[in-house]
């Protein structure tokens, strides 16, 4: 079947004649622009309490506030004359001039707030939350040039976990902290880290520290501190200085090229950074700050080694450390307990709940070729609509199932550890450019990435743990946006299916009888899941059958064309790289 055609004409892509997306001049319906407005539908759907992103307009009053110092948020003036302008406007963000009044003035009202979206926050001597941006103008004389720079991003009004995290984080306080996937937990502790490192002007050297489990991701935080540090001067000729720990900036700093004075941001991944350190090329004692995003992650067995490492190496009194995570099981909360001073701990919505924008479904397939068919069925059917995610729980799943597709003639590639940083930077931009429309992955990308627009996410394999499906579909539903996700499953994951069932009830989608009867797991199937069994006879995964529908003799055929096809591939592929691989090896 060419499961190409049928593809395109289940898509429901729009071609739009003015070509607005990158690629071929595709937009996919789905794929809203930034700032699109939902459907009266799309909006009405959405339960109020979940609608984390009230796209309410900019408030006059902060609309006035930028026309008032417009010389400095304006855009095509040099580094030096913005540094000017910021210097010569500092101090003026007095409170006559913004006489904002905060919303949340009273336990009373900081109580129907977190009723409204569900917090629960708890800790001694928790201060109370903010409700709007311009709550931070009088509460804690928020930086005018930050706030610019969220307006001129369209961050108009706090999330929950923003409306929380970031007045605990101005108070100094150390931070738990648990909110669905999608809904803001990466701006939630980079403004109060930017507003710190302003106020602290005087001190020199490195004042945040930002660890993140994945380069992509880090280097999605990175971009995201880059937006919102646009313009901020820390004296005349000193702008705030962000960095993203990469292979090249670690050698330079190694080799002294370049003082590790200059910074006052670091965004890095555990290992990258423990190697800086070893060299002795980072100074950590001016450390006011340490936020460990996907802490869960951060602190699970691959994980926790280097992290301790990393928190050894910190050893300035009275550092504020932060904890973020979608997910956050006991024993995290333990380490957390441990290792911080009185403890915040902001939980949004349920702690083990996906993001309620996300419709999830569960398909038996009854074994392998079966989930090769049941895709077939949803291109049929014109449920495959991209942009799509699909993830598989190995890297030779991976790579099976790209070809399967490939051979279907369908628009996919795929990323995996295997695949160089260049290769996957591209993959990730074709990909939201709109070029690639459906991008399959092992659970490397299933963290943190912000996708916007992705309408479905499929786990070919049932997730390893409740966490890894929360985040995996979490790749959809983002940002108050709705989104769909489906997870295959064979008669082999009959144990691995029933935390799955638990998150769907979590997360109050509808579960029927025999789905609720299933989900309860005896002792000895807890046990067995705790141990990597995730399937009652044989050891995790070892007897699953091959992706493929095709006869064995056809599959020869087409493995042989395949693999001329991909030499070719390559060797055109290194051809035009080369200078990026080089650079990448230089790096
Ligand atoms: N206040 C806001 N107003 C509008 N959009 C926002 C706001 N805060 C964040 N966003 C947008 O919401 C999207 C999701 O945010 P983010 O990536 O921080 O989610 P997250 O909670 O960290 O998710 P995950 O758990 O998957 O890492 C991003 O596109 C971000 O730009």
């Amino acid at each position: 079947m060419d499961i190409f055609r049928v593809l395109t004409r289940g898509a429901a892509i729009n071609k739009k004649a003015d070509g607005v997306s990158k690629g071929k001049g595709v937009d996919y319906s789905m794929n809203k622009a930034k700032d699109a407005k939902p459907t009266e539908r799309e909006e009405f759907q959405m339960a109020k309490e979940l609608d984390f992103f009230r796209n309410k307009r900019i408030v006059n009053k902060v609309s006035n506030l930028k026309e008032d110092e417009g010389t400095a948020v304006a855009g095509g003036e040099s580094d030096e004359d913005a540094g000017k302008d910021a210097e010569e406007n500092e101090g003026e963000d007095d409170e006559d001039s913004l006489d904002f009044q905060p919303k949340i003035t009273n336990q009373k009202e900081a109580n129907a707030l977190r009723k409204s979206y569900k917090g629960n926050v708890t800790g001694e001597d928790v201060p109370l939350p903010i409700g709007s941006f311009e709550d931070l103008i009088t509460r804690f004389s928020f930086d005018k040039r930050l706030l610019n720079n969220l307006i001129e991003n369209h961050f108009t009004e706090p999330t929950p976990i923003q409306c929380e995290s970031i007045p605990m984080a101005l108070k100094g306080r150390d931070t738990l902290a648990c909110a669905p996937t999608g809904s803001g937990k990466t701006l939630a502790f980079l403004i109060p880290l930017l507003q710190q490192a302003i106020d602290d002007k005087e001190t020199q050297g490195l004042k945040g520290l930002i660890i993140s489990p994945t380069k992509e991701l880090a280097n999605q935080i990175f971009i995201e501190c880059i937006k919102l540090s646009q313009r901020i001067f820390l004296d005349k000729k000193r702008p705030l200085q962000v960095a993203l720990l990469s292979k090249s900036l670690s050698m330079k700093l190694k080799n002294k090229v370049i003082s590790d004075k200059k910074y006052d941001i670091i965004i890095s991944t555990p290992l990258r950074l423990i190697d800086v350190m070893k060299s002795e090329a980072l100074d950590l004692s001016s450390l006011k700050n340490i936020i460990f995003d996907e802490a869960d992650k951060l602190f699970d067995k691959t994980f926790v080694e280097q992290s301790d490492a990393i928190l050894d190496l910190c050893s300035t009194k009275n550092l504020r450390k932060s904890m973020f995570s979608a997910t956050i099981p006991s024993s995290v909360e333990d380490i957390a307990n441990s290792i911080m001073l009185d403890p915040i701990r902001i939980i949004i919505g349920h702690k083990e709940a996906a993001n309620a924008n996300i419709e999830q479904r569960l398909v038996y397939c009854g074994n392998e070729e079966g989930k090769l068919i049941a895709i077939r069925q949803l291109v049929q059917e014109g449920e495959f609509k991209p942009p799509i995610i699909i993830f598989l729980e190995s890297i030779t799943r991976a790579k099976a199932l790209y070809h399967e597709l490939m051979y279907d003639r369908m628009n996919v590639d795929v990323i995996h550890a295997e695949r160089t940083p260049t290769q996957r930077t591209k993959i990730i931009e074709r990909f939201k450019s709109g070029e690639l429309w459906c991008l399959i992955c092992t659970d490397v990308l299933a963290r943190g990435i912000d996708f916007k627009g992705v309408n479905l996410v499929i786990n070919y394999d049932v997730p390893r743990n409740a966490q890894a499906y929360v985040h995996r579909i979490g790749r959809t539903g983002r940002g108050g946006r709705s989104g769909k996700a489906i997870t295959l499953y064979t008669k082999l994951d009959s144990i691995a299916i029933k935390p799955i069932v638990n998150v769907m009830k979590q997360s109050g989608c509808e579960v029927s009888g025999w789905m609720e009867r299933m989900s309860k797991l005896t002792k000895k199937e807890k046990q067995q899941l705790k141990n990597g069994q995730r399937h009652p006879t044989t050891k995790d995964g070892k007897d699953r059958a091959q992706i493929s529908t095709v006869p064995q003799i056809d599959r020869k055929k087409r493995q042989r064309k395949q693999d001329m096809i991909e030499g070719s591939k390559r060797r055109k592929y290194r051809d035009s790289h080369k200078d990026e691989e080089k650079e990448d090896e230089s790096s």
